[in-house]
C-alpha cells in the first residue's frame, strides 16, 4: 500500500433521471436484459413522475462529491473527483474518457454501495471493464475501494441517525426496523466467494444492523427488505417492509423507526418506497413512524470516503469493525474478488 500513485478518485454510482422524458430511457437501461415486467416498469415511472421525473440521487451524489473534495483538501491530498454513472448521465463511459483526455493514467473508484454481492458489488466491476473497455487504449487503471458495511463512520453516522429518529418520537419505546433492497435469494445464495457459502449481501446487512444497533444502544430490531420486483414466482429476500409493519402492528407495536441502512443517499426508493408506502401504511395503522437519515449528507460520509481513499495513499490504515467477514470488493480494472465472486444469475426471461 502507499507505493502506486493516482491522479483522481472516480465516483461511481447508480444513476437517476433528472427530468420526465429521462424516466423511461433510464429504467430501459436499468433493467435491460434483466427480467423485469412491463408492468413494474410502468409502475417505478410512476413513483419517479411524483417527483417531477427527478431522482434526487445525481444531485445528492454531487453535494456528496463537493464535501469529499473539500476533505481531501483538507488534508492536503490532491486528488480530483469524477462522477460517472451506470444508467445515466453522466455515463461512466464519458467520464472516463474524460479522466483520460485530462492526463489520470490511475484511479481510484469510489462505489456508491456498502455491501457485497452481485447488484450492490460485482455489477460496479462490470461497469468499470466496460467503461475500460469503451475507452480502449489508454484507459485509466481503475482500483475499486472496499466494500465499507461495517467502516467505523458509516456506522457511526447511522447509529446517530437512528437516535435522532427515536428522538423525533418523543422517546415513546419505538421498534427499530433496519431495512435494504431486496434482491432474489439466488442472487444472495451466489453472493460472495463460492468456496465461502454465499449470501454474503444479506449476512453483511445483518453484521450491519448488529454494529449499529448496538452503537445506538437500541436491544430490538428487525431486519427487512424493500422494493422487490421481477416476477412473482421468483423468490426474493423476505419480508418486505410493509408487510412487516402490517405484522408489527399486529403484535401491538405502535411506533417504529425505520433505518434505510441498505442505501448510503435518499433517492427514489428511499423517498418514494419508506417515505411515502411504508409511511403511509403506518399511518393508515395509527403508528408513529420516524424514518432515520440516511449517511450522505453526514459530513463523516466524506470522512469514510477519505478514509477509505487512503488506505492506498501513504500511511492510510484499515478500519473495520466486524470480525466476520474480510476486506472485500478492492479490484483492479473491475476483477471479481474471486472466481465466481457475486456471479450473475441467469434471469428467466418474461413474457
Ligand atoms: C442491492 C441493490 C441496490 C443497493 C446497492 C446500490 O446502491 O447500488 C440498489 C440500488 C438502487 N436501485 C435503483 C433503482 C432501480 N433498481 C431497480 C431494480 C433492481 N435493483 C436491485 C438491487 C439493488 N438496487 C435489483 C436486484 C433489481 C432488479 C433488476 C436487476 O437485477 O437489475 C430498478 C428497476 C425497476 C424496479 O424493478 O424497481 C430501478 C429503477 C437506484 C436509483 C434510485 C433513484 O433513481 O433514485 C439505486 C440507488
Ligand atoms: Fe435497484
Amino acid at each position: 500500500m502507499g507505493t502506486v500513485s493516482y491522479d483522481a478518485l472516480l465516483w461511481l454510482s447508480f444513476g437517476g433521471p433528472e427530468g420526465p422524458d429521462d424516466v423511461m430511457p433510464f429504467l430501459e437501461n436499468v433493467t435491460r436484459g434483466r427480467g423485469v415486467p412491463r408492468e413494474r416498469l410502468e409502475e417505478v415511472a410512476e413513483h419517479y413522475r411524483h417527483f417531477g421525473g427527478v431522482s434526487p440521487i445525481n444531485r445528492l451524489n454531487r453535494e456528496a462529491m463537493a464535501a469529499v473534495q473539500q476533505e481531501l483538501a483538507a488534508r492536503g491530498i490532491d486528488l480530483p473527483v469524477y462522477f460517472g454513472n451506470r444508467n445515466w448521465h453522466p455515463m461512466v463511459e464519458d467520464t472516463l474518457e474524460r479522466m483520460r483526455s485530462d492526463g489520470v493514467r490511475r484511479a481510484l473508484v469510489f462505489p456508491t454501495s456498502a455491501y457485497g454481492g452481485y447488484s450492490a458489488c460485482r455489477q460496479y466491476d462490470e461497469d468499470i471493464e466496460r467503461a475500460r473497455a469503451a475507452v480502449g487504449e489508454g484507459a485509466p487503471e481503475l482500483l475499486k475501494l472496499r466494500q465499507f458495511f461495517d467502516h467505523p463512520l458509516f456506522v457511526a453516522a447511522n447509529a446517530d441517525a437512528i437516535r435522532a429518529a427515536h428522538a423525533r418520537l418523543a422517546g415513546r419505546p419505538a421498534r427499530t426496523v433496519f431495512t435494504a433492497h431486496s434482491i432474489p435469494t439466488a442472487a444472495d445464495a451466489a453472493a460472495g466467494p463460492p468456496e465461502t457459502g454465499g449470501e454474503w449481501y444479506s449476512k453483511q446487512v445483518f453484521e450491519a444492523a448488529r454494529l449499529v444497533a448496538a452503537q445506538s444502544g437500541v436491544e430490538e430490531y428487525d431486519v427487512v427488505w424493500q422494493s422487490r420486483s421481477g416476477p412473482p414466482h421468483i423468490p426474493w429476500l423476505e419480508p418486505d417492509i410493509v408487510d412487516h409493519i402490517d405484522a408489527l402492528h399486529e403484535q401491538g407495536v405502535r411506533d417504529v423507526v425505520v433505518s434505510p441502512i441498505g442505501f448510503v443517499s435518499d433517492h427514489l426508493e428511499v423517498v418514494w418506497d419508506l417515505d411515502n408506502e411504508a409511511a403511509d401504511r403506518a399511518a393508515e395503522l395509527g403508528m408513529g413512524f420516524a424514518r432515520a437519515a440516511t449517511p450522505n449528507g453526514d459530513p463523516r460520509f466524506a470522512e469514510l470516503v477519505v478514509e477509505l481513499a487512503q488506505e492506498h495513499l501513504a500511511g492510510g490504515g484499515v478500519r473495520k469493525l466486524s470480525e466476520a467477514f474480510p476486506v472485500a470488493g478492492c479490484t483492479l480494472n473491475g476483477a471479481p474478488c474471486a472466481e465466481g465472486c457475486c456471479a450473475p444469475v441467469r434471469r428467466p426471461a418474461t413474457s
